[in-house]
């Protein structure tokens, strides 16, 4: 029986990639998952609070056994955390068990679609469009380096995009 292929998105905080994941999960009929949620279901805890309590290696260990074991499935599409990339054992786990899909946007688009939303603790502190242009700085190469595929979001949908993606990848 032909394994069936995993979906990985990767991008920064406000790229679509939880959003946009659940689409493209519908659309082909595979499982759907979160790293976030998957934390947040594990810990019974919210990521801010895991933060708050373990500081951001706390919580990155958590985010490397969660994507870990999630990884070990078939015929998923995983919604990483922007930060995942940062740890080289992900990249490598991600490029290894499914096709890595980077979910590219502009950083008014990041700050336009973070800026309500209140979970996310790398950006409560600071001014969030300094703070994410110097993740950018660190983060987009390797973004680029464990993509299969790069795709815009900026001036499409959420569910226009999860098309785009089912209508360019080669799942089988
Ligand atoms: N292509 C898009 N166009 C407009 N808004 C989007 C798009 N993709 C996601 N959003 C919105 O942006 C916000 C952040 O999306 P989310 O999926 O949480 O991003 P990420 O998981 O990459 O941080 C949400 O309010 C979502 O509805
Ligand atoms: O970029 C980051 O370091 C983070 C991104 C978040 O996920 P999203 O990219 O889904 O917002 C979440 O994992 C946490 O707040 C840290
Ligand atoms: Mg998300």
């Amino acid at each position: 029986m032909a394994e069936k292929r995993n979906i990985f998105l990767v991008g920064p905080m406000g790229a679509g990639k939880s959003t946009i994941g659940r689409h493209l999960a519908d659309e082909l009929h595979l499982e759907f998952f979160d790293s976030d949620q998957e934390i947040e279901r594990r810990t019974g805890a919210d990521i801010a609070w895991i933060f708050d309590l373990e500081g951001e290696d706390g919580f990155r260990k958590r985010e490397e056994n969660v994507i870990y074991d999630l990884t070990d499935k078939q015929g998923i599409v995983l919604a990483t955390g922007g930060g995942s990339v940062m740890n080289k054992d992900v990249r490598n786990r991600l490029s290894a068990r499914g096709i890595v899909v980077y979910l590219q946007t502009t950083i008014d688009k990041q700050v336009a679609r973070t800026q309500r939303d209140k979970r996310r603790p790398l950006l409560q502190h600071g001014e969030p469009e300094t703070v994410l242009r110097e993740l950018a700085e660190v983060r987009n190469p390797l973004y680029e380096e464990v993509a299969d595929y790069v795709i815009d979001t900026d001036d499409q949908s959420a569910r226009a995009v999860a098309n785009q993606i089912v209508s360019k990848i080669d799942l089988f």
